[in-house]
């Protein structure tokens, strides 16, 4: 059976979801199988109608199907990324992983590899501070956190080693530097997650 890989997302304009894409291409490229889903839109009509960008981008979806709950249980490895909201990540996508708790009750999300990814406006405005926020849930969970590191050479020109993220400068989209970036931290997830699932398959095998 194929590593299952799942990428959940939030996104107002549609940065976040290319960069979801992406992740989900790198992982395919190894043979997973992958699933990306989005979660609900929660901001009041009236305030997304202030951000022309944000309007559109609603108008336009759905994009994905919603993330279940089955969808994280089905998942060896999980992906979860968000754009920087304030520093930290969207509520909308907090408000998915809030809804966790019946699965970490029953340990099922113990040894689930995960990792996230993450776009800001500015360089400075908040890249780590949400990648390492959306870490905080997957170490309660007990997942293993997969950090891109500088594992390939491309992450020394894309530049973040917590996790693939991308600086939009108010409204450009990704470029083809931050997605290479998350293609790389699909197949590290997809990689990881292989040895990992393949490991503790192996271990529950009688004798
Ligand atoms: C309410 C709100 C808060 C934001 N907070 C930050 C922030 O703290 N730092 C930053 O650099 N950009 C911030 N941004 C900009 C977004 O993170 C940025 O435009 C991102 O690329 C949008 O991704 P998306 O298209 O996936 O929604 C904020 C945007 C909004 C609407």
């Amino acid at each position: 059976m194929s590593t299952r890989i799942l990428v959940v997302y939030y996104s107002s304009t549609g940065n976040t979801a290319a960069l979801a894409d992406s992740l989900a291409a790198g992982a395919r490229e190894t043979g997973a199988e992958v699933r990306v889903r989005t979660v609900p839109e929660t901001v009041p009509a009236e305030a997304i109608a202030q951000n022309p960008r944000w309007q559109a981008w609603v108008d336009a979806g759905p994009h994905h199907e919603l993330a279940t709950l089955g969808d994280l249980e089905w998942a060896d490895g999980l992906a979860a990324g968000s754009p920087t909201r304030f520093g930290g990540p969207a509520a909308q996508l907090k408000s998915f992983l809030d809804s966790t708790g019946g699965l970490w009750a029953k340990g099922k999300l113990a040894d689930k590899v995960a990792t996230s990814f993450t776009t800001a406006s500015t360089l400075h405005g908040g890249l780590e501070s949400t990648l390492l926020a959306i870490n905080n849930v997957f170490y309660h969970w007990g997942a293993i956190v997969v950090p891109l590191g500088y594992t390939d050479p491309h992450l020394l020109e894309s530049g973040n080693p917590y996790g693939g993220s991308f600086v939009s400068r108010k409204s450009a989209a990704p470029d083809d530097v931050a997605l290479g970036a998350l293609r790389v931290q699909g197949r590290r997830l997809a990689t990881i997650t292989t040895h990992v699932a393949t490991g503790l398959k192996q271990a529950e095998l009688p004798g």
